[in-house]
């Protein structure tokens, strides 16, 4: 019998195509060799051209899922995606304040990398309230920076301020990634608690396949977390994991593919 590994729980959406969401976090959480758990907050449909429409779960069930896994098996680190709605992020804010979740990593996911949205207009203010305060780390895109902030981030100069305005909503980190500043020639995520900025820098690779990094990434930080990594320490990991990841990448259908973490696999 093998020993217990860390368990991590991600709070997310399906996607039927397999390259985002929930089957995103879990091949990523397996690769990163911790037990990955689920809440599903909605089912997408969804393949490589991106989501036609999804269906929401009731949010006492996705609270249920969360105290179901929390009070039997336990949680190192947990990590949000897909929220859908303000009532799922108000049943969420309160099952994390009713049992022990451990580090908790908020993606703030708005909507899928081909422009659908996966996130109510009216939810804005709930993220904003509900799940920055509780968030031991956030990591937004630059759209999501906008949406949130209001601010349009255009330089890096841009990312530092943007960090500090999230930084005011109450979360302990804030990671601005950089991803969508398309004229960077590499791909830069600053990293703030309110004191010092860390900056992580890596290549932009010239891949279309880029399906799924920001649940990747958010995942293999919380794997790390879950194993009782500090913040700057775990987000270096994941940097260096999605690096590789997208490195990976493989075409999928006829629209964009994930990237893979089943280099870690290999060898
Ligand atoms: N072309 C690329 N080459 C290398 N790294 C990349 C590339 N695109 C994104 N990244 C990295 O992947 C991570 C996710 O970044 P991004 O800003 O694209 O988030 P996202 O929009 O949430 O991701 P997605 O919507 O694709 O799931 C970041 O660490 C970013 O720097
Ligand atoms: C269920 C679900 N969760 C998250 C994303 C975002 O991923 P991407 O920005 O790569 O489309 C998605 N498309 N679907």
């Amino acid at each position: 019998m093998a020993a217990t590994p860390p368990r991590v729980l991600t709070i997310a959406g399906s996607d039927s195509g397999g390259g985002a969401g929930i089957q995103a976090d879990l091949r990523t959480l397996f690769a990163c060799g911790v037990h990955g758990m689920t809440a599903i907050t909605a089912v997408t449909v969804q393949n490589s051209l991106g989501v036609t429409g999804y269906t929401e779960i009731p949010p006492d069930v996705v609270a249920a899922q969360i105290e179901a896994v929390a009070s039997d098996i336990g949680v190192n680190a947990a990590k949000t995606g897909m929220l859908a709605s303000a009532a799922i992020i108000e049943a969420v804010a309160a099952a994390v304040d009713r049992v022990d979740v451990g580090p908790f990593v908020v993606d703030p996911v708005a909507a899928s990398m081909h422009g659908h949205q996966l996130l109510a207009d009216d939810a804005l203010d709930a993220v904003r309230t509900l799940l920055f305060p509780r968030a031991t780390l956030v990591t937004p895109n630059l759209d999501e920076v906008r949406l949130i902030t209001g601010i349009e981030v255009r330089s890096r100069a841009d990312q530092r301020k943007a960090a500090e305005a999230l930084h005011a909503m109450g979360p302990r980190w804030v990671l601005v990634k950089g991803g969508h500043l398309w004229d960077d020639p590499e791909c830069l995520d600053v990293l703030y608690d309110g004191a010092e900025f860390i900056e992580l820098v890596g290549p932009r690779y010239d891949v279309k396949h880029t399906h799924g990094s920001g649940d990747t990434l958010a995942s293999a930080i919380a794997s790390q977390l879950a194993r009782g990594a500090d913040v700057p320490s775990a987000v270096r990991f994941g940097k260096d994991f999605i690096v590789r990841s997208v490195a990976a990448a493989y075409p999928l259908g006829a629209g964009v593919g994930p990237v893979s973490p089943l280099w870690r696999l290999e060898g």
